[in-house]
């Protein structure tokens, strides 16, 4: 697509995800440039049409958890390498390090909802682990679990797979690290999102490990796009759908279309409260 390379000299591109875009650079030392569009994304399509905003919401938010992560080595570039990033995507784009990324995607569930529902209802288990009976639909889990998946090529299906394969994949050193990390991770968020009035209800990790072997939090980190965000105060009182994230598309999509050919276009209406959810999630954890 000609208009997904930079006018910046300097960059190649090298991904394209559904809503991101990746480049490499060809002057920095290893370094990656992630550019979050305002593509948003469910059932597996990019819809129509971009929700305006959203690609620098999530960076802003992304940015301001890998802040309050202290003390967990990330893939973000040193702050003084920023000045790099190319203007026409700053406002959206994060400057990392080039890391050799683990083919997990390692997702911390602290409620039951969406496909763990689904499945618990058969199983009275998700991802292989049991759970105790008489759960319902947006229950808080007795303790948050890690179901891992397989991160398939892109644009294929995520493959849930057990905790064993993991170790199959990257050894048990490292498959221990991914899930202790996340499970450590997915605690101190829940902790800080609590205070703020909002669940985290669950999120996908993403780690890489760098040229010293030091393993790092890499991708985008508990944005809206990968984790289920629910309001507190409408949890409480019984309501569970009030969600922050991408429910008001997917609720539409569900109600608009039949799942064949093409999806619909998204009415304006979904788009601005769309946009307006992204950014009152953002007001409400970071202040801002
Ligand atoms: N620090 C890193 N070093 C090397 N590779 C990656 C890396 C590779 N793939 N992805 C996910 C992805 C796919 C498509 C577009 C995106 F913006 C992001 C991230 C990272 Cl984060």
């Amino acid at each position: 697509m000609a208009d997904i390379e930079l006018t910046t000299p300097g960059w190649t591109h090298t991904y394209s995800g559904k809503v991101r875009e990746l480049y490499a650079s060809t002057v920095l030392p290893p370094r990656v440039l992630m550019v979050a569009t305002d593509r948003v994304s469910a059932f597996d399509h990019v819809l129509e049409p971009a929700i305006p905003g959203k690609g620098e919401l999530l960076t802003r938010l992304s940015l301001w958890w890998f802040d309050q992560l202290e003390g967990m080595p990330n893939h973000l570039a040193p702050r003084e390498e920023w000045s790099s990033i190319p203007p026409e995507v700053a406002s959206r784009a994060m400057l990392v390090r080039e890391l050799t990324m683990y083919p997990i995607e390692c997702v911390v569930r602290g409620y039951l909802s969406g496909s763990g529902w689904v499945e618990y209802q058969e199983s009275q288990s998700v991802c292989g682990v049991p759970l105790p009976a008489g759960l319902r639909d947006g229950d808080r889990l007795p303790e948050p679990i890690y179901t891992p998946a397989w991160k398939a090529p892109l644009g294929q299906h995520d493959e849930n797979i057990s905790y064993e394969r993991t170790v199959e994949l990257v050894g048990e050193t490292v498959a221990a690290a991914l899930r202790d990390l996340s499970l450590a991770i997915f605690g101190r968020a829940s902790t800080i999102a609590e205070a703020r009035g909002v669940i985290l209800a669950d999120t996908k990790f993403e780690f890489g490990v760098d040229d010293d072997g030091v393993v790092r939090l890499a991708d985008e980190v508990l944005t809206s796009d990968s984790s289920r965000y629910w309001d507190a105060a409408a949890y409480a009182s019984g309501n569970r759908i009030a969600s922050f994230d991408k429910q008001i598309v997917r609720d539409w999509m569900k109600a608009n279309w039949d799942g064949t050919g093409e999806p619909p276009a998204l009415p304006a209406d979904i788009v601005e409260r769309t946009a307006a959810r992204y950014r009152e999630l953002i007001a409400t954890l970071t202040g801002a």
